[in-house]
């Protein structure tokens, strides 16, 4: 059996897109997990299964290289709009692309494909949206403990949930030290993505980032989403603002109706066409 991957990436956050009408071999986590592998595998930060075309619907899964699924991922369906353009699917600048965590409007800002604008869909910070466990109530600036250390966090879903803590100074290994305890803790029914975040002034902020399901990439799309929405909801930024990454810069926008703007680049990496012995290894996995 062949199988053929596509390694894109978002501001250094990498994908492999597998799509179903090229390739027999059915995706589950344990296999996900193997081809996200970056020494045993191709090596990402996860896979995007699709398209999947019905009733002139573009929808994709989004799969984290632990094998679980996520609702969304905003780097991951830029990229998956340029894949389709790539792959001949859509020929307009304007489409959606269906996700579990709901739909988003893509806009192509140049021919090539390779910068976007993504309409992420509105922000929730109520509890049951998230989900936190606890009373119905919005999360903001709520005391959370994280290995045994107090934080301001705010919460809020955009399809995935997060959480996003506002510091005066971030830095990798800050992110990774809270998210190993963040990402499953017990308040979190569904886990949570985490983002550091320090305002710089109205109109730039800075995160640093540890996925759901990922552990520490270099951007994240829903994650700068998620943290955009927090600075502008807790007073300290501008609707519109560039968020900077260690992977690079997006650009920002939060509408009147809570709707989040995400405008960047992406970068196609390569075609591989998988080896047998490889696909042999992938398909062994029930
Ligand atoms: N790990 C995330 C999904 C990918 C998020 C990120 N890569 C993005 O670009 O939005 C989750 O489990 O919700």
């Amino acid at each position: 059996m062949k199988a053929v991957v596509e390694k894109y990436h978002g501001l250094g956050n990498d994908y492999l897109v597998f799509d179903p009408n090229k390739n027999k071999l059915e995706l589950n986590p344990h296999n996900v997990a193997l081809l996200c592998n970056r020494n045993f595998g191709v090596g990402a930060d996860g896979v995007l299964e699709g398209p999947v075309l019905e009733n002139d619907r573009i929808s994709m899964v989004v799969w984290n290289p632990d094998g679980s699924i996520a609702e969304k991922s905003g780097n991951g369906v830029r990229i998956f709009a340029k894949y389709l353009k790539d792959a001949g699917y859509v020929q307009k600048k304007d489409f959606h692309i269906h996700t579990a965590g709901g739909q988003v409007s893509i806009h192509y800002l140049n021919e090539e494909g390779t910068r976007l604008k993504a309409s992420m869909g509105k922000v929730s910070f109520w509890s049951d949206d998230v989900p936190v466990e606890g009373p119905r109530r919005e999360i903001i600036n709520e005391t959370m403990v994280f290995g045994r250390i107090p934080y301001p966090v705010t919460c809020l879903s955009i399809g995935n949930p997060h959480c996003v803590i506002l510091m005066d100074e971030i830095s990798k290994d800050l992110v990774c030290r809270i998210g190993r305890y963040s990402e499953s803790a017990r308040q979190f029914p569904e886990k949570i993505n985490t983002q550091i975040m320090k305002v710089l002034d109205r109109t730039h902020i800075q995160t640093e980032v540890y996925e759901r399901g990922a552990g520490y990439t270099l951007a994240s799309g829903s994650g700068c989403c998620a943290a955009a929405a927090a600075a502008y909801r807790l007073g300290l930024t501008d609707p519109k603002m560039l968020v900077q990454m260690p992977g690079g810069t997006m650009e920002l926008e939060i509408e009147e109706d809570g709707t989040v703007l995400l405008t960047g680049d992406v970068g196609f990496v390569g075609t591989m066409k998988l080896g047998s012995t490889f696909v042999e290894q992938l398909r062994s996995f029930t």
